[in-house]
């Protein structure tokens, strides 16, 4: 039921908005083949009662015929089945499109791409934005269009199977016994045992396949990492821990897969012995009618396909249940990524004309505070610093002013206007260099401010590289990549700018040079800055010393100092 509840959450923005009528209708032309499908089928059961009949009499013009009218049904179920499999893959790609969009804009809004990290809850988005959202929508296409298949197949070949067994009287113990549709309730029967005991086999997968999706993404990540810091782990030379902390990963990849390797065994076993003998069981099953003379040859074959057909349509669950599994799987993963994403409360930033905050206190994710009772204010156009020793909580208080740290008390006022924030370690996306320059502005600026800017800050020899694309976090180095980000200000113009020691990999007189050219082309930009470089220190008007703010919240301290 929580499952299901999940899932109708996850598939509503899609199924419950014009976005998705498009795909209602692929849905009904994959039923209205499925049905065709089913028709076809019907037609083939019938057609094999006179065939066999007709084989007895050893007519072979008439069999000639029937094997022209087998062909002609044969071409009609192949069309059938290959335009619900081209309905199907429309409809996903539609869902799936939707689903990416739904899903890409509620983690990239209200910054939860980051404050969900912060939580540590839930694991590798990636992997549950690409992977997981391709599952749901192949399965639960797929789970649909086959039990709508399998439904109306049970509905035509339960009346043909019902006609067909009569009224059976057996003699039990003395006592005679009249049983109508025998050979549906025999189909029944044996249908549900089957799928008792596949649930009861199979149960386990479900965990496992969540498992399994949770670990190979662990390692895809860890993978990944390696690579985004080849540089640092070649020069620790770091391989042997590289190669310990992958097996690991991988160690748990195995282990998960044996799990499900012997799991899938002892259902494969049943399902495989199942599927075998339910071939010869309605033959058994209707010989009694068989050697009483009641059904002839072509009506016993009728009788296996038409009991087949239920049976199998039947046993679809026992079929379906690795299907199951990981959709179940799959659904878990995906809506409770979602609900993580609704459980962050929205950020309210308050605007107001100047930066000022009131009696704030930054506090670490346990509760445990880092600044208390902080109350400053940035005149417009003032260069203002922050200034207190390293991990007092510089970079967090930046972030809590960003709305990104959610461990705070007390009230604050941004500055109204465009603002940017520059930390230490700049990012850069591989691509055209132009683009990377133009970061966050998703639209270029024109060629000469780009120049413009690179030569402001040093960078004049890379005017010509603009459209190349690379991966620049690699090719520059940190001084460089600390310029381009200025670069990256003086396009931007923001109307506040905060440096958090986005200076340090300069030498003390590059640096200087920087920000005097930033308040050159950038004379009325508030400027909230972190360094520890005390050549820039001396270059903002005012400082606020945060170790006071540091010491209040440690009264003992406090009371020592004052000692
Ligand atoms: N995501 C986090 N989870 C838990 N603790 C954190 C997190 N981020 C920062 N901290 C802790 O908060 C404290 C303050 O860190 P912060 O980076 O704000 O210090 P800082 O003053 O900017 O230091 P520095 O000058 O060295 O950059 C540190 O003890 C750090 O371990």
């Amino acid at each position: 039921m929580k499952t299901l509840g999940l899932f109708f959450a996850l598939a509503r923005p899609f199924w419950g908005s014009r976005a998705g009528w498009p795909g209602w209708a692929l849905l009904a032309l994959a039923l209205a083949m499925g049905a065709g499908l089913v028709q076809v089928n019907v037609y083939i059961n019938e057609w094999s009662k006179t065939f066999y009949d007709t084989l007895a009499t050893f007519d072979g013009n008439a069999l000639l015929g029937l094997m022209g009218q087998y062909a002609i049904a044969i071409g009609v179920l192949i069309g059938a089945i290959v335009a619900k499999d081209w309905f199907n893959k429309a409809l996903m790609l539609r869902w799936r499109q939707h689903l990416n969009d739904h899903l890409l804009e509620r983690w990239l809004g209200e910054r939860r791409y980051y404050r969900l990290g912060l939580g540590g809850e839930p694991d590798h988005p990636d992997q549950r934005i690409a992977e997981d959202a391709y599952l749901l929508t192949e399965k639960t296409v797929g789970i649909v269009v086959s039990l709508f298949i399998n439904s109306l197949q049970i509905g035509a070949f339960f009346s043909i199977l019902w006609q067909l067994s009569g009224t059976q009287t057996f003699t039990i113990a003395g006592r005679e016994l009249s049983i109508d549709g025998y050979l549906v309730w025999a189909a029944v029967l044996y249908t549900l045992v089957g799928t008792l005991l596949t649930h009861w086999l199979g149960h386990p997968l479900h965990g496992l396949n969540y498992e399994r999706q949770r670990s190979e993404a662990a390692f895809r990540a860890d993978l990944l990492r390696k690579r985004e810091h080849a540089e640092q782990i070649a020069l620790y030379a770091g391989e042997d821990a590289e190669r310990k902390s992958l097996e690991r990963r991988f160690a748990a990849i195995a282990d998960n897969w044996r799990g499900l390797m012997r799991r899938e065994l002892k259902l494969g076993i049943f399902t495989a012995g199942y599927s075998r003998v339910s071939n010869i069981v309605p033959v058994f099953i209707a010989l009694p009618m068989f050697l009483a003379k009641t059904v002839t040859l072509g009506g016993l074959m009728q009788i296996r396909s038409a009991f087949t057909a239920v049976q199998g349509s039947l046993s679809w669950f026992i079929f379906s249940y690795r299907d199951l599994a990981e959709w179940s799987a799959t659904v878990q993963r995906l809506g409770q990524f979602q609900q993580a994403m609704e459980r962050l409360q929205p950020i309210e930033l308050h605007h107001g004309e100047t930066l000022s905050t009131c009696g704030l206190d930054v506090l670490r994710p346990n509760g445990e505070p880092l600044l208390c009772g902080l109350a400053m204010q940035a005149r417009p156009g003032e260069w203002l610093r922050l200034a207190g020793a390293s991990g007092l909580g510089k970079t967090t208080l930046l972030r809590t002013l960003m709305g990104l740290w959610p461990h705070h008390r007390g009230s604050w006022q941004l500055p109204g206007g465009r603002s940017l924030l520059l930390p230490q370690k700049p990012y850069l996306a591989s691509g055209r260099l132009d683009e990377a320059l133009a970061y966050p502005a998703a639209q270029v600026p024109d060629t000469l401010q780009l120049i413009g800017a690179l030569q402001d800050v040093g960078l004049g020899h890379l005017a010509a590289e603009l459209e190349r694309e690379a991966e620049w976090s690699r090719q520059l180095s940190g001084g460089e990549q600390q310029r381009l980000a200025m670069a990256r200000a003086l396009l931007y113009q923001p109307d506040t700018l905060y440096l958090d020691e986005a200076t340090n990999q300069l030498d003390e007189q590059a640096a200087c040079g920087l920000l005097m050219r930033l308040r050159e082309r950038l004379p009325s930009c508030t400027l909230i800055g972190v360094s520890h470089q005390p050549a820039v220190q001396r270059l903002f008007e005012r400082s606020i010393d945060l170790h006071a703010c540091g010491v209040a919240c440690r009264p003992s301290a406090q009371a020592l100092a004052t000692a």
